[in-house]
């Protein structure tokens, strides 16, 4: 493998794939919150580890490399400096408003030798019981005294396919939709910076975490070696799309067409791969609800750096046949296209489906009506039980980032 990252498709053979093995974060989850941490309901741990393994192990018995996110992050802390530096901005970000709370915490942190418990510790968030020499202080803990919590927890960060997305040779470091999830970038940032096996490479960055307009890689697919598909949703902003169409057409990653699909700002369907996956050359998921209102834009570049952007007119058949290079193209419906089906199935992640090969995917075994309608249609599955995992709104593919995939050979 001559580059680290290397993805032109969503269906080439996936060599290596980063996960997160949920953890104590998910503990850290209270009815209360729940709503502001963008969950619907407590998965209850063991059996979403035992979830989650059985998905590693799948895709370890398909011969894929399953890296973890968390060793990635803890190798990336090389030096004492990175450390100090890490914890630093980890706590810059983490909100705490108390000067010596921080420096309690700072000190616990440094304290703790071992990079995995650090970075574990990190994601599972600090409840205020959990240190003894907490005390309230000034004004600001004593008006916050009954949050339990002196950091939050991370628990979407299972769902690895947000923080950042790989595109091509690149990565895009994204600038997330909510203060929860903004925080889980920092992983991404440490890992393309220092972990071995990207620093000293080049790794073209195409989107910053510090930016101001947001994007979430649940929203990025790479359709082709030419074209990425980009939605614009509750999570991606149109603005951040022309910015990384600009850096990725100057950049020359090789794409020369973004599509940019306007699915609206719903929390059901907050990214495009919620509603929308590719699974073969000429096959794709699709959530029936959204057929109707949407919206396609082609933008290319122009020779003077700027975007030529087109409203395309025909159907999402057409559009995608066209870009493709293909005479025509298939959608597999969430649900059968029967409409309840199709919501019940979809809100369970029935249209998130991971390739893991040309017509072979990754799919959640409780969406038992559009899985029928995929094996119609030949493609091959793969089961995987989700009932825990599935709480957190997310299926196969949100819960995975490919680092290589095998290039396509038609
Ligand atoms: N790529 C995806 N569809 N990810 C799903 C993320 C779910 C997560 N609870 C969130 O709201 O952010």
């Amino acid at each position: 493998m001559s580059k680290p990252i290397n993805v032109f498709s969503e269906i080439g053979k996936l060599k290596t794939v980063m996960l997160h093995r949920p953890g104590k974060e998910l503990e850290n989850l209270m009815p209360d919150y729940l709503e502001r941490l963008l969950f619907d309901d407590i998965p209850f741990l063991e059996q979403a580890q035992k979830e989650h393994d059985h998905f590693a192990g799948m895709l370890r018995d398909k011969g894929v490399e399953v890296v973890y996110l968390e060793d990635l992050a803890a190798e990336s802390l090389v030096s004492e400096e990175v450390r100090i530096q890490f914890i630093d901005q980890y706590l810059d970000e983490a909100g705490i408003r108390s000067h010596a709370v921080r420096e309690k915490v700072r000190e616990m942190l440094i304290a703790t030798e071992d990079n995995r418990e650090l970075i574990d510790k990190t994601v599972a968030g600090i409840q205020k019981v959990e240190m003894p020499e907490y005390q309230i202080e000034g004004l600001a803990d004593m008006i916050e005294s009954a949050y339990p919590f002196i950091i939050d927890p991370m628990p979407n960060l299972y769902f690895t396919r947000d923080n950042f997305a790989t595109m091509g040779n690149g990565v895009s470091l994204n600038h997330m939709y909510s203060v929860t999830r903004q925080r889980e970038a920092i992983y991404g940032q440490y890992i393309f910076e220092y972990h071995p096996r990207f620093a000293g490479n080049e790794v073209p960055k195409v989107y910053d975490r510090n930016d101001t307009t947001r994007i979430e890689g649940g929203d990025e697919l790479v359709l082709s070696k030419d074209v990425l598909a980009v939605g614009i949703s509750q999570r991606t902003e149109a603005a951040s799309i022309e910015k990384l169409a600009k850096n990725i057409f100057k950049q020359e990653l090789g794409f020369n067409c973004v599509l940019a699909f306007n699915i609206g700002e719903y929390r059901k369907f907050m990214h495009l791969d919620t509603v929308f996956t590719m699974i073969d050359y000429d096959k794709f998921t699709i959530h029936p609800e959204i057929e109707g209102e949407l919206e396609v834009y082609s933008i290319t570049p122009k020779a003077d750096g700027e975007l030529n952007i087109v409203r395309e007119e025909d159907t999402l058949e057409h559009i995608l046949a066209k870009y493709l290079n293909r005479d025509s193209v298939q959608l597999i419906r969430c649900g059968d296209g029967n409409v309840t089906a199709a919501a019940r199935e979809q809100w369970n992640d029935g249209s998130n489906t991971l390739t893991i090969a040309p017509g072979e995917v990754v799919v959640y075994d409780r969406n038992t009506v559009t899985n029928k309608a995929l094996e119609k249609a030949g493609v091959k599955l793969n089961y995987i039980h989700g009932s825990e995992l599935v709480r957190g709104r997310g299926g196969p593919r949100c819960m995975s980032m490919p680092l290589y995939r095998e290039d396509l050979t038609k």
